[in-house]
């Protein structure tokens, strides 16, 4: 059983009220969905509308939604998950707050998803937990089900210990992680961090704090049972993104939208969710500087954005919207002809495969976070170019980092080293391309979500309790 914040759908009502369910936004569903697919399972989580109990009827998945009402999508989803945690964790990029409510509410959602959690699953069932909106979970399920195996798995980085101990409940988290038999995070970093908390804040007795990638896992006795801590990086369904890619289709809508942008020397691409975390405004502030220096050319360039929306009401997320279509429209301002804007900027979500269209269409892929989980983007596009064309412009940041060394990787806080790194994938030598993405590749289509399903699972197989 997979349990998650979101189903894999989100629901819509359309003012005639008519149910319309679309795939709902973000990394962690695209992962999780095929995985779930290809074994038999119960997905439970929240529809992203409040008040609604209807379970989607999806091919191939079991779906139990929880309901959340509008105080408790204020107070636990758009509050202490995305207005704590979600700063608190991504380095305090913006300014993460404490209050007592969001935190009671964030308690009683974590114990409404631990109960339909444990009327559903059958007798000694695995059951895998999602990501930093139910991290109480695992502790509230034990008690309820002891004889349930249960994993849990961090989607975003493990924050350094020091931003950790601001939190007011830092040990009634790490306790409620302890209640898994296995914790995973992307990387060893994370999953070090937290055997040092799980000693310091839980008094537990922790391993030693040298993890490895799927191998060398760390260790927490917590009350008699041994608590498993691994690092284990997500990927994508690589297989199918790269015949998908190979197809006919895609190749033709991949050349028409060159067509449709003037017919550029160099199309840049940013794809992400609208969220500070992502550095949006890094690349566009790099790209408007390169244009400045004349570095870049403003008539053979375009920098397309694509940036679904997301947690819109969430403070942060409105300022930020606004820095990003204002310096868009300066960028425009400057840099545009009459019909030829030089950022073409697009704010909805993009279906898949024209998704996969602008990947094969890009000369080179932006990914600058100023911190990032992993970045399924990065390893999609790579998994895009089977024709080993195209540069990746990766954040040092970003979990996807420590796998694709071949990329021209940046920090993302130094504007001069995003600038070179954007030039020199820009004007690449052909060959240098091709051994960069070919290396990247390889990679990435031995590494991909099967794979980490399966890392993950088979450890939390192997766990003693
Ligand atoms: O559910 P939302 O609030 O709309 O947010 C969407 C998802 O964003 C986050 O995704 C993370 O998971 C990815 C896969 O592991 C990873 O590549 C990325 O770096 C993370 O940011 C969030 O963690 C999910 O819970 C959300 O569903
Ligand atoms: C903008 C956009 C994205 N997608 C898909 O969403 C995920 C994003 O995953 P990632 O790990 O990079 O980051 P977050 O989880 O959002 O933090 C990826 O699979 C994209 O292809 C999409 O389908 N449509 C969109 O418009």
């Amino acid at each position: 059983m997979v349990v998650a914040n979101r189903l894999p759908v989100d629901k819509e009502v359309l003012p005639d009220d008519e149910v319309r369910w679309k795939r709902s936004p973000g990394g962690l569903v695209t992962a999780l969905e095929p995985v779930l697919r290809s074994h038999t399972g119960a997905w439970v989580g929240w529809s992203g509308v409040p008040d609604s109990q209807d379970d989607p009827d999806i091919d191939g998945l079991e779906i139990r939604a929880v309901p959340l009402s509008s105080t408790e999508i204020a107070e636990y989803y758009e509050g202490f998950s995305n207005g704590t945690l979600w700063p608190l964790y991504h380095d305090v990029i913006a300014k993460p707050q404490y209050h007592r409510e969001w935190w009671n509410t964030y308690v009683a959602v974590n114990e409404r998803f631990a109960k339909a959690t444990a009327d559903v699953a059958g007798h000694g069932a695995l059951v895998w937990v999602q990501d930093y909106q139910l991290q109480l979970v695992p502790k509230m399920l034990r008690e309820l089900r002891p004889d349930l195996k249960i994993g849990f798995f961090l989607h975003i980085p493990f924050p350094p210990v020091e931003l950790f101990m601001q939190l007011p409940w830092r040990a009634e988290i790490v306790n409620g992680l302890l209640g898994a038999d296995l914790i995973g995070f992307h990387l060893p970093e994370g999953a070090e961090n937290f055997l040092y908390l799980a000693n310091r804040l839980g008094g537990h007795h922790a391993s030693r704090r040298s993890v490895g990638v799927r191998s060398r896992f760390g260790s927490v006795e917590v009350d008699g049972r041994t608590v498993t801590v691994g690092a284990f990086p997500i990927s994508i369904a690589a297989g199918e993104i790269d015949a998908a890619s190979k197809t006919r289709e895609i190749r033709r809508r991949a050349r028409e939208i060159r067509k449709e942008l003037g017919s550029p020397s160099t199309i840049l691409l940013g794809v992400d969710r609208l969220d500070y975390t992502k550095g949006i405004d890094v690349r566009l502030k790099a790209f408007l500087e390169l244009l400045e220096e004349q570095r870049l050319d403003p008539h053979e360039t375009v920098l397309v954005q694509l940036a679904t929306p997301s947690r819109e009401r969430v403070e942060s997320y409105v300022a930020m919207r606004s820095e990003i279509e204002q310096l868009v429209g300066h960028i425009n301002g400057t840099f545009a002809e009459v019909g030829q804007p030089v950022v073409q900027y697009l704010n909805r979500p993009i279906p898949r495969d024209e998704l996969l269209a602008f990947f094969v269409a890009a000369d080179v892929m932006l990914v600058t976070p100023l911190r990032d989980g992993m970045n399924l983007v990065a390893k999609e596009y790579v998994g895009c170019r089977s024709d080993l064309g195209g540069a990746l412009v990766l954040s040092e940041f970003t979990g996807a980092a420590a796998e694709l060394k071949q990329a021209y990787q940046a920090n993302p806080y130094d504007m001069e080293g995003v600038k070179d790194a954007i030039e020199a994938a820009v004007k690449q030598p052909a060959e240098d391309g091709r051994v960069r993405m070919r290396a990247m590749r390889r990679q990435v289509l031995t590494h991909d979500v099967e794979r980490w399903a399966k890392s993950f699972l088979d450890a939390l197989k192997d766990t003693a309790n």
